[in-house]
């Protein structure tokens, strides 16, 4: 199976509403796919999101970094995996969403090779999975009503973006904790919204009135590591780290710290399937779990994520692989189910992609 060709291509998507957090604002979906073609006429499906304010991409950019590693890809057999990977990471250090939609797609094609469906070949089983929902900051009222459309919709575990005002947030916190019914798990999102002085002020505020979050994602800047320190030994309030951890030496640096509760595996942080791996059997060495995230970006990506969710079950325990329920429509063919908070794996192989409908080829 010998990879004989690299096409790229733009997928655009329109949103249901507008996803806003605080460090962006984003009105439909504009995500780059990766088709590698093997000889056999075999096709490998990856995808990423440029997420520019978190790890410094564009579709510009993600497409420079797949041109230059392509002349290392093709004319390979699949079965050369370990060097096909070595390759995707050694001719260009950070582009990790460009990494990780090559990296999805060499799975995928590695996974199909094998006759197995990806979750089976990286060790994990057929399951069926709960993400949660995450609800884009703005007014009060118009928060609620999302919350409890949510809710409406089965979703047991909500993603509240805050971060753009201390005040307002602690307004927000409480306003939606209390139109909700305590069954409702809240997951706080500040993406580097505060400092670490009002962080503590905020959670601590919070955690008087009895509201303790599942978790607080990311309140501080990604750099700001003695933050993350200060406000764990401060608060009650489980802390995951997001946008601090890209990289098993930004994990590990973390952890040793014991800085935080959580990590924030995501795809396009890490440069793909093989460092997310690597990623939570660091953080299990540790003693500590994982949540798998997602950029707002497409199903092909998203559903990387899953396999991983399924490989990684005893360590990675929770879900925030929501992207695609944010979608208005999309025209990827997969067999892996999305049904709101509810996804399903398949027996096909590979990753379960079938098709990508009409995209626009670059
Ligand atoms: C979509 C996902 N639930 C999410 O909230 N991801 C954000 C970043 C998404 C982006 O800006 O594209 C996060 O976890 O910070
Ligand atoms: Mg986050």
């Amino acid at each position: 199976m010998k990879i004989s060709g690299i096409r790229t291509a733009l997928l655009k998507a329109p949103l249901k509403n507008p996803f806003v957090t605080s460090l962006r604002r984003v009105d439909a979906l504009e995500d780059l796919v990766v088709i590698i073609e093997c000889d056999d006429g075999s096709i490998g499906y990856g995808e990423g999101a440029p997420t520019p304010v978190i790890t410094g991409e564009t579709i510009g950019s993600m497409r420079a970094a797949i041109a230059l590693m392509e002349p290392f890809l093709v004319g390979r057999e699949i079965e050369e995996f370990d060097t096909l990977l070595d390759h995707v990471h050694s001719h260009i250090i950070k582009n990790t969403t460009a990494k990780s939609a090559l990296e999805i797609a060499l799975y995928d094609l590695k996974a199909k090779s094998l006759s197995l469906p990806l979750y089976r070949m990286l060790g994990g089983e057929k399951r069926v999975f709960e993400t949660d929902l995450t609800i884009s900051m703005g007014e009060i009222d118009k928060m609620i009503a999302d919350c409890l459309d949510a809710v409406s919709l089965g979703y047991n575990s909500l993603k509240i973006k805050i971060g753009d005002d201390p005040q307002k947030d602690i307004e927000r916190i409480i306003a939606i904790h209390e139109a909700l019914d305590d069954s409702i798990r809240l997951r706080l999102d500040a993406n580097q919204g505060w400092t670490a002085k009002q962080s503590v002020e905020l959670l601590q505020g919070i955690e008087k009135r009895g509201i303790i979050a599942e978790f607080i994602e990311q309140p501080v800047a990604a750099d700001d590591i003695e933050g993350l320190k200060y406000i764990k030994e401060r608060v009650q309030t489980p802390l995951l780290a997001d946008e601090s951890i890209f990289s098993l030496k930004d994990a590990r640096r973390l952890l040793e710290l014991e800085a935080i509760d959580y990590v924030n595996i995501k795809l396009a942080k890490t440069g793909g399937i093989s460092e997310a791996l690597a990623l939570a059997d660091l953080s299990s060495d540790f003693g500590v779990k994982c949540m798998i995230g997602c950029m707002l970006e497409g199903p092909i990506s998203v559903t990387a994520g899953v396999h991983v969710a399924s490989a990684k079950a005893d360590v990675i325990t929770m879900l925030d692989l929501d992207a695609v329920s944010l979608l208005a429509s999309h025209p990827v063919e997969t067999s892996v189910q999305y049904d709101q908070s509810q996804i399903a794996l398949s027996d096909d192989l590979g990753l379960g992609i079938f098709g990508v409908g009409e995209l626009q080829f670059l």
